[in-house]
């Protein structure tokens, strides 16, 4: 199976030596996703508007190899503060519709550029949902 290594001008560029996502047959694991604009500067606002932009930088990551929220099956969310998990479901549900992938949320001491909040996503391309 063919490992890809997905790269797209969309989505701000990593902050270190990792890829935006690697796609291996038709999985699709992204990199975490962090609040960051293409200027790769941490968009201003709280958690609302950094959840946004996660999942700004998370779409434009799948589009580039084909995907969207309709596609992930699993999602990690990473918190700074438990206290901002309801807001945090909110935005989230907004991005994933109907849609519910597995998820597993934790909150954390500290995120890159000490930022709220971080995604990561594994999504499947071209599989029949039941
Ligand atoms: C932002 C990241 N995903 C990282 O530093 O690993």
């Amino acid at each position: 199976m063919k490992l890809t290594t997905i790269a797209t001008n969309e989505a701000p560029a990593a902050i270190g030596p990792y890829s935006q996502a690697v796609q291996f047959g038709n999985v699709l694991f992204t990199s975490g996703q962090i609040p960051l604009g293409l200027d790769g500067q941490v968009v201003e606002g709280g958690i609302e508007e950094q959840t946004h932009q996660v999942f700004r930088n998370l779409e434009a990551v799948l589009a580039a190899a084909g995907a969207g929220f309709g596609d992930v099956i699993k999602a990690t969310v990473f918190i700074k503060d438990m206290n901002q998990f309801a807001t945090v479901n909110e935005i989230y549900a907004s991005y994933f519709g109907d849609h519910k992938p597995a998820r597993s949320t934790v909150e954390v001491a500290r995120l890159p550029k000490d930022v709220l909040v971080e995604i990561e996503l594994i999504a499947a391309t071209g599989v029949e949902k039941q």
